[in-house]
């Protein structure tokens, strides 16, 4: 398979299908909505891994692992917290030809699976906090139209429940925990985020606030969620009864005092944000800290009139360059492969992002240098042999911080403030999220949804498994506008004219 033959402006889904395919990063599977990873994402994945471990361990979480399956009795333990989510369960009914006598939830989400067990171990104050984290699959039977890494009926991802004397304790863990996704999002993934709280409408009903990252897919000009960090309060330590006497009061029947909790998860959808932002139309564009091979190296410029000596003393020096860039932990490959020439390996390590190419031929030997070609720019380079390791190192951590600049000048070029309604429709249509100053009320929320969806559509319907055209509020950004500010008591919302609050960022969004 060659390098990808559709445009990314063109067709979009076809696109990223064919970058994900080609790049050896992603096989389709023969149940709809599920996916292979294939190594050089579940790299990614790895790396994420490590970097939020070590994340939470210097906050004094520890990983764990609970059941996936979750009995019935146990899942509808609280109607509301599972009210609206009951089509996506998926249940196992039967092991083999036996019915089983009760149907067996695969875990969507695991706080009905652990909070039990808080109940039982939590008992003191002494036993506070508890601070527990799961890297597991959950499985959703969503029914909206699967995308790979975005939107999947399985997925791959962390999350995080912790239990904590008081309010704002818990608080300062859940936004702790945000900053860490945001900067697996800006650091690992060279990929911006907008930090913020989610709405009333929005937020996770069983909790009291959310908080999140909210990504940008420039070519859909679509918002999407990139991680969230809940604040439970005490709705769940009631519901599942998770109390500790109270160690102010000595008194005999002191009383109960509900643990408050936070919950807390990221999942593969990043992979599949990092692919959108980055990628172009010759395939894949992988940010160095989480490319499996961030240098290739390949002999160039040997001609039939070059002797076999030339060719080994080519191929000595890619060796050399590998061992001398692996040797200070660069992640160097030479493709000394025999049957392909150079151009065919130039798009080979192309489609699959590899972030640098370092060229060899016996020109570059006679004056002591090699080639460099960027990916991302695909700009080249004479490199010196003297130096290289910190050469190459340099160029590495340039890429990197090259890829999120020019991410986040994107993103910043399509957030609009938008100071009238008239505004509003036409800035989504120009594949931009809109910034206005809002009320924060639900009902006005829906009435946000339903004219924008209305004014994009007219009165047809939408499909409801494909990407809705109303714009939902993706966050209370934590960075507010100033310019102009919001008055209290004089700036109104721009949909219904009651006092704006804040700034709320709109968009269309997965
Ligand atoms: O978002 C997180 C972070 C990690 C731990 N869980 C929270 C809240 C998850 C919200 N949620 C999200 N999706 C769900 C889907 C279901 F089928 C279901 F039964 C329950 C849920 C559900 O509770
Ligand atoms: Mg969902």
């Amino acid at each position: 398979k060659g390098g990808i033959d559709v445009s990314k402006d063109v067709d979009f889904p076809r696109w990223y299908q064919q970058v994900l395919t080609r790049s050896d990063m992603l096989e389709y599977y023969d149940v709809s909505g599920c996916y292979i990873v294939r190594p050089l994402a579940y790299f990614v994945w790895q790396q994420i891994q490590e970097f939020f471990d070590a994340g939470i361990r210097s906050l004094g979480v520890k990983n764990c692992y609970f059941p996936m399956f979750v009995s019935s009795k146990v899942l509808e333990r609280e109607k509301d917290h599972i009210e609206g989510f009951a089509p996506e369960v998926a249940w196992v009914t039967r092991a083999g030809s036996t019915e089983l006598a009760e149907p067996i939830a695969i875990r969507p989400t695991s706080e009905t699976v652990m909070y039990p067990y808080f109940a039982k171990w939590i008992r003191s104050h002494r036993d506070l906090p508890l601070k527990i984290n799961q890297w597991c699959s959950v499985v959703r039977w969503e029914f909206k139209n699967p995308q790979p890494f975005l939107r999947t009926r399985e997925f791959l991802w962390q999350e995080g429940h912790c239990a904590y004397m008081t309010e704002k304790e818990a608080m300062v863990e859940v936004y702790d925990v945000l900053t860490l996704y945001r900067r697996i999002y800006e650091e690992l993934l060279a990929v911006p985020v907008i930090e913020g709280e989610k709405s009333s409408k929005e937020k996770f009903a069983g909790g009291v606030a959310t908080t999140t990252v909210e990504g940008f897919i420039a070519a859909t000009g679509r918002g999407i969620q990139g991680a969230t960090s809940h604040y439970l309060g005490q709705n769940f330590s009631k519901m599942f009864n998770i109390v500790v006497q109270d160690p102010e009061d000595s008194g005999a029947d002191r009383p109960k005092l509900h643990v408050h909790q936070t919950s807390w998860g990221l999942s593969t959808r990043t992979i599949g944000v990092m692919v959108m932002t980055h990628g172009d139309d010759q395939g894949l564009v992988m940010p160095p800290r989480v490319a499996e091979t961030q240098v290739i190296i390949i002999p160039c410029g040997l001609t039939a009139k070059h002797s076999d000596e030339d060719r080994r003393a080519v191929s000595d020096a890619c060796l050399n360059v590998e061992a001398r860039l692996r040797a200070v932990g660069v992640r160097a490959e030479s493709d000394l492969r025999e049957l392909y020439t150079p151009g065919q390996k130039f798009n080979h390590w192309e489609v699959r992002g590899v972030p640098l190419r370092v060229e060899i031929g016996p020109k570059d030997l006679e004056k002591n240098s090699v080639l460099t070609a960027r990916r991302d720019t695909f700009a080249k380079a004479p490199m010196s042999l003297d130096g290289l390791e910190s050469s190459v190192q340099l160029m590495l951590l340039t890429i990197q911080n090259d890829m999120l600049a020019k991410a986040r000048k994107t993103f910043d070029e399509r957030v609009k403030i938008v100071l009238d309604w008239s505004e509003f429709v036409p800035v989504l249509n120009s594949k931009c999220l809109a910034l206005i100053p809002w009320c924060e009320r639900e009902v006005c929320e829906d009435q946000i949804k339903t004219r924008s969806s209305r004014d994009s559509l007219g009165d047809e319907p939408e499909d409801e498994k494909a990407p809705s055209m109303g714009a939902k509020s993706l966050c209370l950004p934590s960075k507010q506008p100033t310019n102009p500010p919001i008055v209290h008591g004089e700036t109104k919302c721009i949909q219904c004219g009651e006092n704006a609050k804040r700034y709320a960022l709109f968009g269309r969004s997965y």
